[in-house]
């Protein structure tokens, strides 16, 4: 469970809130101004009644047979999110992942602000990608301080991530998104994400193992239409 002001809510709650945000900014895109709970479900690739019983969690939303206000939803997930506030986010580790990640150009649409890359390398360092420099990683404390960097993407080769982190964590900075391959070992206050790319193309060849092992059940499934209910 996750504290969101006075409510507990399941990590994998919020874990799907991102994905109900996007659905939602794409509808507004669209001039859309009120969803069905199977529409957005659809969008956000979940179903309806696992939708209703996550935003349950954060309140009461959506008039039964009309649907959802799509801006104040997405206002009050934005809310729940913690967008409201600006994260400024740095890079640690600027090789090929890490560069690919600097010149993503969704961050400030979601909130976050790039404002800082750091690197080991004397040929990387003093590079710049996104518009910002490459700064060396012996500065990592006194850049972090002075952009006030809340949030870090480790992207440094597994052998040093531990030792990376510690410092960042030491700065203060308790959300990590990881995609080095370790397990890091930080203080239980810190929350990590990692992102592990080959792992869930493991899990879907998986599936598509088990589609093939089972043909005529995974066919007959696909064809059930999904109950809806509710606004
Ligand atoms: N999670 C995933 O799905 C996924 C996918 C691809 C790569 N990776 C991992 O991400 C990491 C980066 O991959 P890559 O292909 O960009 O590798 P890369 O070798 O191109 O880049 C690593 C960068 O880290 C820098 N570095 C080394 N030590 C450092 C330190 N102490 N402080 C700061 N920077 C340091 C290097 O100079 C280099 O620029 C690797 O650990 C790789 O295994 C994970």
């Amino acid at each position: 469970m996750i504290e969101i002001g006075e409510v507990a809510v399941p990590t994998a709650t919020v874990a799907r809130l991102p994905y109900y945000l996007r659905a939602l900014r794409d509808l507004a895109g669209e001039g859309v101004e009120v969803t069905s709970s199977s529409d957005l479900a659809e969008r956000s690739g979940v179903g309806s009644a696992q939708l209703r019983k996550d935003l349950s969690y954060l309140g009461s939303f959506g008039t039964r047979g009309v649907g959802y206000d799509v801006e104040s939803l997405s206002s009050y997930i934005s809310a729940a999110l913690g967008l409201g506030s600006e994260h400024r986010l740095a890079i640690v580790g600027v090789g090929n992942l890490g560069h690919a990640l600097a010149n993503y150009s969704g961050y400030s649409a979601r909130g976050f602000s790039l404002v800082a890359l750091l690197d080991a390398d004397p040929g990387v360092v003093g590079r710049t990608a996104a518009g910002l420099p490459v700064e060396h990683v012996d500065d990592l404390e006194r850049v972090l301080a002075e952009r006030q960097v809340s949030m870090v993407i480790l992207a440094t080769p597994g052998g040093v991530a531990q030792q990376v982190a510690e410092r960042v964590v030491a700065c203060g900075v308790r959300e990590i998104l990881c995609f080095s391959p370790v397990s890091l070992q930080l203080p239980d206050d810190v929350v990590v994400r990692s992102v592990d790319v080959a792992g869930e193309l493991q899990i879907l060849a998986f599936h598509a193992a088990a589609r093939a092992a089972q043909p005529a059940t995974a066919a007959a499934r696909a064809a059930q239409p999904a109950a809806t209910t509710g606004p």
